[in-house]
């Protein structure tokens, strides 16, 4: 842990300083009013509280409660709302950065782990960047407050308990230290359960089907079993501090109360004012109790949300956006290409591949499973970029820069097409939401008609407006695949790439697909992955691999 860990995270409230300003006026107010009590204990105690002021004693004390109460509640409701904010605003941070990641960065990560990270480690954050972090400041200043109140009561108790200071203070560091490591276990652990929960639902009919019923619940259960091991080591640690802080309070306080007890007999102290002085004492011992519970949690939290800032401070496997609008035509020349998955180096998909695939003309690219036909797919739409050599769009070659102008001229069509969890129309235009305007309606209803999938669209319930649940899960593969063909007319792009698009499909399908297609593909540079010997016997080039 070093000071750049703290900066970091604190960072994060730094676009809501009026905010923060406001919240701590608040707080300060209530701290103050809570270290008048004891002082006020004094003066009743010994009767120095003049006679007027303590007749309507009742009513300010409740007049006091009153509006401690109501600023309690607003601080609350103000450091709450900073939280939601903060959190919300950091994870909209995380989501842009994922979204720029490269394909190799998704082939090293579990997306089920990385989602429950997103939502665990940032909760953790906003519990302790706001309420946690707020009580630690009113706890902050009621202990300073408590200390001076409690030197102006008696110099000499307040001398002997400056002794307990640097224990307390070395018991704190050693806390810090044992329990970073710990909690960055527990959080991994967390995320390794999510990801085990997340794959037997997401497979629950495949265990259904082979009865893994045993065997998948064993999976959870061991990964839950490692969590609670490791949450149980951070907790310990956390209890084992506790235990010495109490230790410190109720001893500190009887030794106070002894030496106390001796002072008001020779004089030099009063009952009222050794009562406030244990208050207080009580009041700053709660407090640093308080701010020793934040540090742990603070702590805590530094370790457990290291993944997330490492993964906002990594700059590489992050995809430029398009540099300008040109639109790249002619033909595609592969140049020697070699290709390896940044994976898989052992593996040599490509070596020196050199292939030409005509503008204007279908193209199909056939051979043996395995043999690269959907990696060739992969790099022409920049998903990985070549490990040597260089693809050729006309006169341009084809590098980490100008792939997002190329996708602009790029659709893709695959076998099992990507369907978000929304409504049919976020699906074909996302930026339409659920409100379009009457031009994209008209573009999607064109797109629709020329993909075949405009009547069956208009029988679902809510026809465009129609929520997918599950991505897609209640659309058959047919109308899958003709609303990934109208989101590729929208998309108007020179060049498309068809990967093995009909395998899954039956005859009838097939056909109502290949009739959408003939729409899309009208003078466009088709790529047509594919087995079929119809397809084959149609293409004006062969690319065998
Ligand atoms: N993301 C990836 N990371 C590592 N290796 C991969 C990745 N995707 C594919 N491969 C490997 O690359 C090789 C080529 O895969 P690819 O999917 O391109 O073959 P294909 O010819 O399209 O096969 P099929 O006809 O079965 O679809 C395979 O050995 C595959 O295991």
């Amino acid at each position: 842990m070093n000071q750049s860990d703290h900066i970091q995270r604190l960072k994060l409230i730094a676009p809501y300083k009026k905010e923060v300003f406001f919240a701590l006026s608040i707080m300060l107010v209530t701290a103050v009013a809570q270290l008048a009590l004891p002082k006020l204990v004094n003066y009743y105690v010994d009767g120095l509280a003049p006679a007027t002021l303590f007749a309507s004693f009742h009513l300010y004390t409740l007049l006091a409660i009153i509006v401690f109460s109501l600023l309690s509640a607003v601080r609350f409701y103000l450091f709450e709302r900073l939280g939601i904010k903060v959190v919300s605003h950091f994870r909209l941070t995380i989501h842009k950065t994922l979204l720029h990641k490269t394909a190799s960065y998704f082939d090293a990560i579990n997306i089920a782990e990385l989602a429950s990270r997103i939502n665990a480690d940032t909760q953790m954050l906003k519990d302790a960047l706001t309420t946690s972090a707020a009580q630690a400041i009113r706890a902050t200043t009621i202990t300073i407050g408590c200390i001076i109140m409690m030197f102006t009561l008696s110099t000499t108790l307040s001398l002997v308990l400056l002794f307990c200071i640097p224990t307390f203070i070395f018991a704190t560091k050693l806390l810090s230290k044992k329990i970073e490591p710990l909690s960055e276990r527990e959080q991994d652990a967390l995320a390794k359960t999510n990801k085990i929960a997340f794959d037997n639902l997401n497979g629950h009919t495949l265990i259904k089907l082979y009865s893994w019923f045993g065997s998948s619940q064993n999976r959870y259960h061991n990964t839950t079993q490692s969590y609670i091991t490791c949450a149980k080591r951070t907790i310990s640690a956390i209890a084992v501090f506790q235990a010495f802080f109490n230790f410190l309070i109720f001893s500190s306080l009887i030794i106070m109360l002894i030496l106390g007890s001796h002072l008001i007999k020779q004089n030099t102290l009063t009952i009222g004012e050794l009562a406030s002085y244990v208050l207080y004492l009580g009041m700053a011992f709660t407090s640093l109790n308080s701010l020793a519970s934040f540090w742990a949690e603070w702590v805590h939290t530094l370790g457990a949300t290291r993944y997330l800032f490492q993964l906002l401070d990594n700059d590489n496997d992050v995809e430029p956006l398009a540099q300008s609008k040109r639109r790249f035509i002619g033909d595609i020349r592969f140049r020697d290409v070699s290709f390896y998955y940044p994976n898989k180096p052992e593996k040599h998909i490509f070596e020196k591949l050199n292939i030409q695939i005509k503008q204007g003309q279908t193209t199909v690219i056939s051979g043996p499973s395995g043999n690269g036909k959907s990696t060739l797919a992969k790099l022409l739409l920049g998903y990985y970029l070549p490990t040597n050599g260089e693809i050729m769009i006309g006169n341009h070659s084809l590098n980490k820069l100008s792939i997002a102008c190329f996708r602009k001229t790029i659709a893709y069509v695959e076998q099992e097409p990507i369907m978000f969890s929304s409504s049919i129309i976020e699906n074909l235009i996302p930026e339409a939401t659920n409100t379009p305007t009457p031009d994209q309606m008209n573009r999607v209803i064109s797109a629709c008609k020329k993909a075949n999938a405009h009547d069956f669209i208009e029988q679902l319930p809510d026809g465009y407006f129609t929520q997918i649940c599950d991505r897609g899960n209640q659309l058959s593969g047919g109308q899958k695949q003709r609303i990934a063909i109208a989101r590729a007319i929208l998309h108007e792009p020179e060049v498309v790439i068809l990967d093995e698009y009909t395998s899954a499909l039956d005859i009838e399908n097939q056909q109502v697909i290949e009739q959408a297609m003939h729409n899309l593909l009208v003078n466009k540079t088709v790529i047509i992955i594919s087995h079929k010997q119809e397809h084959i016997a149609n293409a004006d080039n062969l690319i065998l691999l």
